[in-house]
């Protein structure tokens, strides 16, 4: 008889890991599960209710909102407001942070950063989906929260995670003690370990951007991409080509299987097209979890100085070799696109 382990039993067991522990984490996890089944049960009959399609308004990056976007967005607000462990929610769909009523939950010491619905472009057809969330504590407990407690930098978060609603939706996290995997099985509505202690292969032969925007890339991915595509068996080459075009999905495959993600900068968007603080410092944390490698092609994205909500960052996520590989390329062809933080000496 195969033992079931729910998210919400696992998140109990693991409390012991931290001695400090009163459960405020492991709540706040709960609270996203909750949500996450929500809206779960949107995405899986997104054809027959009315949420496809668009509200006709745009968010801060001047992206259409999908109907999809603002009910996720709805929901995780309203479950973390619900919760009581949360004091500021920063959201893609929000230009401003969100501040908990402190009346409402007078201890919460967490920020949650959330992208609610990502790989919005693919909702109306029926593609895998995802949801990212980032979690950080507060610098201190005294007086309200502020804006200085949600602009930590990435290796200040003490959770991560993502939901991706694909033929199975799975929930898979790290608390920085490794990265766990969570299947949502409907028949009980709960979402129940299936893939512990997951690892990312050192090396893979897969390979994900948007090649569409060749012209537009770095000479470094340029010449990187050439080298995926030559003929030579000793080294698995020519690699495969996958893009789904939505972020969670893209890097969940990889995770299992092994590979490389980038969305790099373009000489129209100088830091790429993916937002640091609730798309690529949680997934980075995930992929260093699980043995990975997360750099913005030259540095790790972690160390990356944290200065407003929305900023975006180059992205270059996945198998270490595949990772450390293209920033040789970055580095040899394109070092002027170095951040003036990286010293010469390290070019
Ligand atoms: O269509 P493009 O330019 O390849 O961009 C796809 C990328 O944009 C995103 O959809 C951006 O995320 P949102 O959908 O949350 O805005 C990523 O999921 C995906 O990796
Ligand atoms: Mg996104
Ligand atoms: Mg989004």
């Amino acid at each position: 008889m195969s033992v079931v382990k729910t998210l919400g039993q696992f998140i109990i067991e693991k409390q012991k890991d931290f001695p400090y522990a009163k459960g405020e984490l492991s709540r706040l996890l709960r609270d996203i599960g909750i949500a996450s089944k929500i809206v779960n049960r949107e995405v899986n009959k997104a054809g027959l209710v009315d949420i496809l399609g668009e509200v006709g308004t745009q968010n801060s990056h001047g992206e259409s909102q999908k109907k999809l976007d603002v009910f996720a967005n709805e929901q995780f607000i309203s479950a973390l407001t619900v919760g009581g462990e949360c004091c500021i929610v920063v959201s893609e769909e929000n230009d401003e942070p969100i501040y908990i009523n402190s009346e409402v939950s007078p201890n919460a010491k967490y920020i949650v950063a959330i992208d609610p619905l990502d790989g919005s472009s693919n909702i109306d057809v029926n593609v895998s989906v995802g949801t990212i969330f980032s979690i950080y504590r507060r610098l201190s407990t005294d007086g309200p929260a502020q804006l200085k407690d949600a602009l930590q930098n990435g290796t200040e978060q003490v959770a991560a995670g993502y939901v991706v609603y694909g033929s199975s939706t799975m929930l898979v996290y790290t608390t920085g003690k490794g990265v766990n995997g969570f299947t949502l099985d409907p028949s009980i509505g709960e979402f129940c370990l299936s893939h512990p202690d997951m690892s990312m292969p050192k090396d893979g032969y897969i390979y994900s951007l948007n090649e569409g925007n060749y012209v537009h890339f770095p000479q470094g991915v340029k010449k990187y991409l050439k080298y995926c595509q030559e003929e030579d068996a000793s080294t698995n080459r020519p690699y495969s080509s996958r893009y789904i075009g939505s972020m969670v999905a893209d890097l969940h495959r990889n995770l299992l299987k092994g590979g490389i993600f980038i969305y790099p900068s373009t000489a129209s968007a100088p830091n790429g097209k993916l937002r640091l603080v609730y798309e690529g410092n949680p997934m980075a944390f995930i992929i260093e979890q699980a043995g990975g490698r997360a750099t913005n092609g030259f540095k790790r994205i972690l160390d990356t100085e944290v200065e407003s909500l929305h900023q975006r960052s180059p992205i270059f996520l996945g198998s270490e070799n595949m990772v450390l590989k293209v920033e040789e390329f970055m580095r040899e062809y394109c070092p002027e696109l170095a951040p003036k933080e990286v010293e010469s000496s390290e070019l």
